[in-house]
């Protein structure tokens, strides 16, 4: 098997010749017997698995050249990638129905003692026990933040960290005409909720062992975030994956007391809502960025890199508001998709072009229809057969003094949103108004209830960053 440098973690020679001095006249002793050559190394292996993998290389004359020799290249390598050295872990034990500390035991600890990673551990004890600890304790000495949990543990991770930074530069204020400042750790999570949807959107798989070699590889990924305020422009609190009304907000309203169930209570409760259907008479309005290109968001993706995206200047607000478009009736369903949100139910995700790092969500409007054409609707964002080959094609740079390219084959369509109740708009920023029943208003802000009867949306570009390596084709 090869191996590149750049994946091997750690390197020690067996008997370690850097131990103490009992070993090292032990060492002596067994003058005689060659000394071998351990190696850790990350492996793909196959799809979008990585695993760590022990590599011997025995029957070695000169052990210990080899291993002078080998340690500074590995150390510039760690250096290069910003590999973190020191991890401040939160488990939650009640994530997964308690799995998570299991798979903690499991998997995490020997891999970071495998490949020299210090980690403190923290068991979070409480809700928001780890956004306080994030609000309050030192972290200069942890060069990444991680969670073992769900989504619920990763959203206190990013509302830590994001409003820790606004208190460390003594910013009061958090209103929609505030900016947001980036968090100075990287954040990575392990995933053990019901719910994983953004460990799945980045890595492309919800395997656990999958993520903690990324996060040992210091792999990253810069992802969007939204911050959600009230119709008065007050903050209320930050957004990742989706933010719903209508038939999600429902479903998370009703699913909440049901959280012993795991994962299957948003099917049961997904299809009582289902039966259940209603519209809601709403204003919208949103500011729509260029054209939804049909290409997936994959490692070094020209979506996300162009410039052409870079956040508005503030001189240029007041021409965004002219830019705004608003439409007004009644809708089952208005969701905001900041990233694919794939899962092991929908594998090329919800929204298979909603991009990590555009500084744009993909706003889906679902208009009042047949609870039969909403069914059709939801069952094709589960199980939307996306050509992502095709879609890769699309997406590639224009280069003048190259041939022109072949005909660029057919857009790949995505038929959940080829129904003529459903639009789906590629937007900056977003803001929706409840006209009926204001009072009864509920939204599912990645999976936590919000009750505003009106809220306001901003995307900030490339605000986050997380350990993971993105999908490749
Ligand atoms: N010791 C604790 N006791 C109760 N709740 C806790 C504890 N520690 C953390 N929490 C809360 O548990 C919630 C769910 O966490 P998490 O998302 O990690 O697990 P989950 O099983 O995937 O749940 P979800 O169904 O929300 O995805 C979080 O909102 C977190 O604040």
């Amino acid at each position: 098997a090869q191996y590149q440098l750049d994946d091997i973690l750690h390197a020690q020679a067996t008997p370690d010749i850097s131990g103490s001095q009992k070993q090292q006249q032990k060492q002596q002793q067994q003058q005689q017997q060659k000394q071998q050559l351990e190696l850790v190394a990350a492996v793909q292996t196959g799809d979008c698995r990585w695993r760590l993998q022990q590599i011997q290389l025995t029957g070695l004359s000169d052990c210990s050249s080899l291993l002078a020799l080998l340690t500074p290249q590995l150390e510039a390598a760690a250096g290069r990638h910003r590999r973190p050295r020191s991890l401040l872990v939160f488990v939650n034990p009640v994530s997964g129905g308690g799995g998570a500390v299991r798979l903690c035991d499991r998997l995490l600890r020997p891999a970071l003692r495998q490949c020299r990673v210090a980690a403190r551990f923290v068991h979070t004890e409480r809700r928001h026990h780890a956004k306080d600890f994030l609000l309050q304790e030192k972290l200069q000495s942890f060069d990444g933040i991680v969670g073992v949990g769900g989504d619920g543990i990763l959203s206190e991770l990013f509302h830590g960290l994001l409003l820790r930074k606004r208190l460390d530069e003594g910013l009061t204020a958090h209103t929609v005409d505030d900016p947001e400042l980036r968090p100075d750790h990287t954040i990575g999570i392990v995933p053990a909720g019901s719910t994983d949807t953004v460990v799945h959107s980045i890595n492309g798989t919800s395997d656990a062992l999958t993520a903690i070699v990324q996060i040992i590889l210091g792999r990253r990924v810069a992802m969007d975030m939204a911050s959600v305020y009230s119709d008065s422009g007050q903050f209320l609190t930050y957004n990742i994956s989706l933010l719903g009304y209508g038939y999600f907000g429902e479903v998370a309203r009703s699913s909440e007391p049901l959280r012993w169930m795991g994962p299957a209570r948003y099917d049961l409760v997904g299809a009582h809502r289902l039966l259940n259907l209603r519209s809601h008479a709403l204003e919208i309005s949103f500011l729509e960025a260029d054209g939804r290109c049909h290409a997936v968001c994959t490692r070094d993706c020209s979506v996300c890199s162009s410039d052409a995206l870079a956040e508005c200047a503030p001189e240029a607000k007041e021409q965004q508001r002219r830019q705004l478009r608003t439409v007004t009736g009644r809708f089952v369903a208005v969701n905001s998709f900041l990233m694919p949100c794939r899962s092991t139910k929908s594998a090329a995700g919800a929204v298979p072009f909603a991009h990590l790092g555009d500084g744009c969500t993909d706003l889906v409007l679902v208009r009042d229809c047949s609870k039969a054409e909403f069914l059709r609707h939801l069952y094709r964002v589960s199980s939307c057969p996306v050509r992502l080959s095709t879609a890769a094609a699309g997406a590639s740079a224009i280069d003048d003094s190259l041939p022109p390219p072949p005909p660029t084959p057919p857009a790949p369509v995505e038929p959940q949103f080829q129904l003529d109740c459903v639009q789906v708009h590629r937007v900056r920023q977003f803001s929706v108004r409840v006209l009926d029943n204001p009072a009864g208003s509920v939204w599912n802000c990645d999976g936590e209830v919000l009750r505003q009867a009106g809220l306001a949306v901003r995307v900030h570009r490339q605000l986050l960053q997380l350990f993971g390596c993105h999908v490749t084709l």
